[in-house]
C-alpha cells in the first residue's frame, strides 16, 4: 500500500492500519445513531480541570454539560479517540488563560470569567450526531476529524462540538486513533509553511528546508508533507530516531546531541525555509543557515507571545511580544535579507480536506507512539510531560468493543422487545 508501511509498523505500537470500505461507513452510521446522546441525556464523561496545576487537577466526571449545538454552523462529535500535545500539558498549568478568555464563545459552558470545569484535548476523531440548520458539508452518521482551538472546550470528553469550517471528513484508510494523531499537528505546520513559510504544493519542489525537532507530533508530520509536495528536508533529531525520520522521508539527518549541531548545519547548502520546533538557542544559528537576499524564511513555533500574556497582561504582552517580533524581523532583514516569523496554529477544515487525501493516497501516514483507554488519561499526560516524543500519544476515548456491545444489547433489546410483542399478540388470538 505505501512505501513506509512495513517501517511505521515498527514504530506504530498496538496500531494497526485498516482500510474502511463504504460497507464499513454504513455500520459506522448505524453506530452513530446508537451512539446520539438522547432526548434524556443532558450530561456526558469528560476529563476536566477545575483549576490550573499539575496532573492531580486532572478529574474524571459524568456530570459534564453535553456540548449541544447552538449556532447554524455547528457540528456535534461523538468522540472516538483523541490526541495530546504540548500545549494540553501547558494548559493545565494555566498556559495562555488570559488570551484564551478573550476568544471564548458566549454560548459555551465556559463563561469568559470562569473558564472551569475546563476539558483539555485539541484533536478529534469521531462521528457527527448532529448538525446545525446551516450545516452544508456534513449530515449526522458522517466520520469526521478536526482539531479543537484551545479557547474552546476539548476533546477529552464524549462529545465535541465545534463550527463546519474547523471540521473536516476523516481519511477513509484510518482508524479513529490514528486519524486523532493528525489534525492539530497538521493545522500548525500548514499554517506555519505556508501562511509564515510562504511553500505550497506548487512552489515547494526541490525548496530546501530544515526541521528542528523532527521527531515530535509537528516534526514527523512536516517532514511527510514537504516529501509529499517535492522539497528537499533536512531534520534535527536525537541519534535514535533517525530511523524513524529517515522513513518517513527526510532526506538529510543531524544529530543534535553529538557534538555542535550549528557547525554541522553549517556545512550543508543554505536553505530556503527554516521550521523550528525547538526555539531557544536555535533561533541563534538558524538565521545564518538561510539563503542570503533570497526571501529565504525563518519560521519558529516556539513563541513568547502567550507566555508574554499570561505574565503582563494582555495589553502589555501583546505589545510586548509584537515589539520582539518587529525589531527581530527588522534586524534580519536588515542585516542578512532573511524573513523572521512565528508561526502559530489555525483551525483549518478544508486544510485538514487535503490533508485527507494526501493520507488516502499514501503519502502521509500517522505515527502514533502510544494509546492509553479513556481511565488513563492522567497517565497519558505523563507520557507525554517525559518529553522525547516519537509522533503522538492517542487517547481512546470510545472503545470500539463497547460500541459493538452497545450495538449488540440494543438489537438484543429490540429481539426480545419483539418476541414479547409477538407473544402478546399469540395470547391475544388465542
Ligand atoms: N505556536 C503554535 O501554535 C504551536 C507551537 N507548538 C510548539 O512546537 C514545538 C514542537 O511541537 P510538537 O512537535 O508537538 O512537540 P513534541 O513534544 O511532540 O516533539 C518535540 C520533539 O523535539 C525533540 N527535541 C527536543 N529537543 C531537541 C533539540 N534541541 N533538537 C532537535 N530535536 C529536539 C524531542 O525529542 P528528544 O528530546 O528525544 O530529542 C521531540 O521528539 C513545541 O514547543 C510546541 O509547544 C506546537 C504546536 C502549535
Amino acid at each position: 500500500m505505501c512505501k513506509n508501511k512495513f517501517f511505521l509498523f515498527f514504530y506504530i505500537k498496538d496500531c494497526s492500519i485498516k482500510t474502511l470500505s463504504r460497507a464499513g461507513c454504513s455500520v459506522c452510521f448505524r453506530r452513530n445513531l446508537s451512539s446520539s446522546p438522547s432526548r434524556l441525556q443532558s450530561c456526558m464523561s469528560a476529563w476536566v480541570i477545575d483549576q490550573y496545576g499539575t496532573n492531580g487537577v486532572l478529574r474524571y466526571t459524568e456530570e459534564v454539560t453535553i456540548p449541544t449545538i447552538n449556532s447554524a454552523s455547528e457540528v456535534m462529535i461523538k468522540v472516538y479517540a483523541a490526541s495530546l500535545n504540548p500545549l494540553d500539558v501547558s494548559m493545565r498549568g494555566g498556559y495562555g488563560a488570559k488570551l484564551m478568555k478573550l476568544r471564548r464563545d458566549p454560548f459555551s459552558v465556559m463563561s469568559a470569567d470562569n473558564e472551569f470545569p475546563l476539558i483539555l484535548g485539541r484533536d478529534v476523531s469521531g462521528v457527527v450526531v448532529d448538525c446545525g440548520s446551516e450545516v452544508t458539508h456534513f449530515t449526522p452518521g458522517d466520520e469526521v476529524w478536526a482539531a479543537v482551538p484551545p479557547w474552546k472546550q476539548g476533546s477529552l470528553a464524549e462529545f465535541v462540538t465545534l463550527t463546519e469550517y474547523e471540521v473536516s471528513h476523516k481519511p477513509k484508510l484510518l482508524s479513529h486513533i490514528e486519524a486523532a494523531s493528525i489534525p492539530y499537528v497538521a493545522n500548525t505546520a500548514l499554517s506555519a509553511l505556508v501562511n509564515a513559510g510562504g511553500l505550497c504544493r506548487d512552489n515547494a519542489s526541490n525548496k530546501r528546508v530544515l526541521i528542528t525537532g523532527g521527531s515530535g507530533g509537528v516534526g514527523t508530520f512536516s517532514i511527510q508533507l514537504l516529501k509529499a509536495w517535492g522539497a528537499h528536508v533536512t531534520v534535527t533529531c536525537s541519534q535514535n530516531a533517525e530511523g524513524l525520520v529517515r522513513g518517513l522521508g527526510a532526506d538529510e539527518v543531524v544529530d543534535y546531541t553529538a557534538g555542535d549541531i550549528a557547525e554541522k548545519l553549517e556545512t550543508m547548502d543554505k536553505f530556503d525555509v527554516v521550521l523550528d520546533g525547538v526555539g531557544g538557542d536555535t533561533e541563534e544559528y538558524a538565521m545564518g543557515l538561510l539563503k542570503p537576499w533570497s526571501g529565504a524564511k525563518y519560521v519558529t513555533l516556539v513563541t513568547p507571545l502567550l507566555l508574554n500574556t499570561d505574565s503582563m497582561g494582555l495589553l502589555d504582552g501583546t505589545l510586548h511580544a509584537g515589539f520582539t517580533l518587529h525589531s527581530k524581523a527588522i534586524q534580519n532583514i536588515l542585516s542578512n535579507g532573511v524573513f523572521y516569523r512565528w508561526g502559530f496554529y489555525a483551525p483549518d477544515g478544508p486544510a485538514l480536506d487535503e490533508v485527507s487525501r494526501l493520507v488516502d493516497a499514501g503519502k502521509i501516514l500517522p505515527v502514533v507512539e502510544a494509546q492509553f483507554p479513556f481511565t488513563q488519561v492522567p497517565q497519558a499526560f505523563q507520557k507525554l510531560e517525559q518529553g522525547h516524543a516519537r509522533g503522538k500519544t492517542v487517547v481512546r476515548v470510545t472503545e470500539e468493543d463497547d460500541e459493538q456491545t452497545e450495538e449488540l444489547l440494543q438489537s438484543s433489546r429490540l429481539d426480545t422487545a419483539e418476541s414479547e410483542q409477538e407473544v402478546q399478540e399469540t395470547a391475544k388470538q388465542n
